[in-house]
């Protein structure tokens, strides 16, 4: 019985003797991570120290996949760190799909779809598909998980999503993190959660998916801000400010589309907020930084050799809040900064000059 089959039949165990394996409840899980950049390489060491699955990496360029299995490196993104020696790494889909019980993505979401149509040959029945991204689908506005379903063409139980105060660098150095596991079906955000506690990441579940990628792609769009804050030499009162109006809007847009508020007070909405806003090691707040700073938008694009999501996805956050009357006003901003050629110094006075209004948390 794979994993999936056994979350349809509410069956959930911690042992990891039991899901996907054939009947064998012998076999350890097999658990296939499709993306070997900074988040795929530092979550699938987070899950071969979990200890109770057997992990493959998928990654395109096969000079990264021989240092990951040969030297137990991962050159470009976390160069002399070790990786776990149980981890293995292949450049072909099929050989990584192959036989697994749960498939973990991470690749920019805007390549997600072009992925998953050249994956869907070999993704195994019963599979559970776990989306680590943090975007939102431009064109057509869909969170990471609706895109894999509806690609994949897969039950609510089948998807899952991992989401928080996750900055990989950190976690592929074993610091201490924690984590939302969420699936509408909770047996199976139960067994992800098995399989991905290790002595330095406390995963959480939840119920509410929604909550936590809108959480987590929003995040990126007020780290854009919080960056050109930070970039334009402004201090602590202006990040706290964008910090806690940004959780406002997060919180309209996601109750907005069935969240619950709940799930924004927790991890993967305030949790990763202030991570994202707070570090350095953030791609999107050091993309917003320099753009603060001076740098044109193309200095800054030829300058970002990694992904900062939040550009791309303030886009389709915007587009989805307009679908659903929703005020936005940071994100709206940081659209402006990014496609409409608005300066920060604009952008500042556009946010400051509107209407005075109550605050009331969430509105
Ligand atoms: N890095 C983090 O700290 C972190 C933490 C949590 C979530 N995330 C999320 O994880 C997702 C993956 O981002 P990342 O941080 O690992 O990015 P990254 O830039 O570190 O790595 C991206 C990887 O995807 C590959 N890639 C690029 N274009 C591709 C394509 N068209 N098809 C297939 N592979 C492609 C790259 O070669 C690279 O290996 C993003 O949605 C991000 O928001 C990142
Ligand atoms: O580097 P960023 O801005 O993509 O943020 C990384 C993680 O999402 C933090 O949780």
């Amino acid at each position: 019985m794979t994993m999936g089959h056994a979350a349809q039949a509410g069956g959930h165990d911690h042992d990891a003797g039991a899901a996907g394996h054939g009947g064998d409840p012998g076999r350890r899980s097999r658990v296939a991570v499709m993306g070997s950049g900074s988040w795929g390489t530092a979550f699938a060491n987070v899950v071969a120290d979990a200890g109770t699955a057997d992990v493959v990496m998928w990654g395109r360029r096969p000079e990264v996949v021989e240092s990951i299995r040969v030297r137990h490196e991962n050159p470009d993104y976390f160069p002399g760190l070790a990786l776990n020696p149980a981890l293995t790494a292949t450049s072909e889909p099929a050989v990584a799909l192959a036989g697994a019980d749960v498939i973990v993505i991470a690749v920019p979401s805007q390549s997600l779809r072009a992925n998953l149509a050249q994956w869907k040959p070999h993704v195994p029945p019963g599979a559970v598909v776990v989306s680590l991204m943090k975007g939102i689908e431009l064109g057509t506005c869909l969170r990471m998980s609706e895109v894999i379903a509806e690609v994949l063409e897969l039950p609510p139980e089948q998807v899952a999503v991992v989401s928080g105060p996750n900055l990989a660098r950190e976690i592929a150095e074993r610091q201490p993190a924690t984590a939302v596991v969420a699936c509408t079906h909770e047996p199976t955000a139960v067994h992800l959660q098995h399989i991905c506690k290790s002595a330095y990441f406390r995963p959480y579940t939840n119920t509410d998916v929604i909550g936590a990628e809108l959480g987590g792609a929003v995040k990126n769009v007020i780290a854009l801000a919080v960056g050109v804050a930070v970039g334009m030499g402004f201090g602590d009162n202006a990040k706290a400010s964008l910090i806690t109006r940004g959780l406002a809007e997060t919180v309209r847009l996601a109750v907005s589309l069935g969240a619950d508020e709940h799930t924004l007070a927790g991890l993967a909405g305030m949790g990763d907020l202030v991570a994202t806003c707070s570090s350095p090691l953030s791609r999107n707040r050091t993309f917003g930084e320099r753009l603060g700073s001076g740098m044109t938008l193309d200095e800054v694009i030829a300058e970002t050799r990694q992904t900062a999501e939040g550009v791309k996805s303030s886009e389709s956050i915007l587009a989805l809040a307009q679908r659903h009357g929703v005020d936005m006003p940071i994100t709206a901003a940081v659209v402006g900064m990014m496609h409409h050629d608005l300066s920060p110094a604009e952008a500042l006075l556009a946010f400051m000059s509107r209407t005075a209004k109550p605050e009331r948390y969430g509105v």
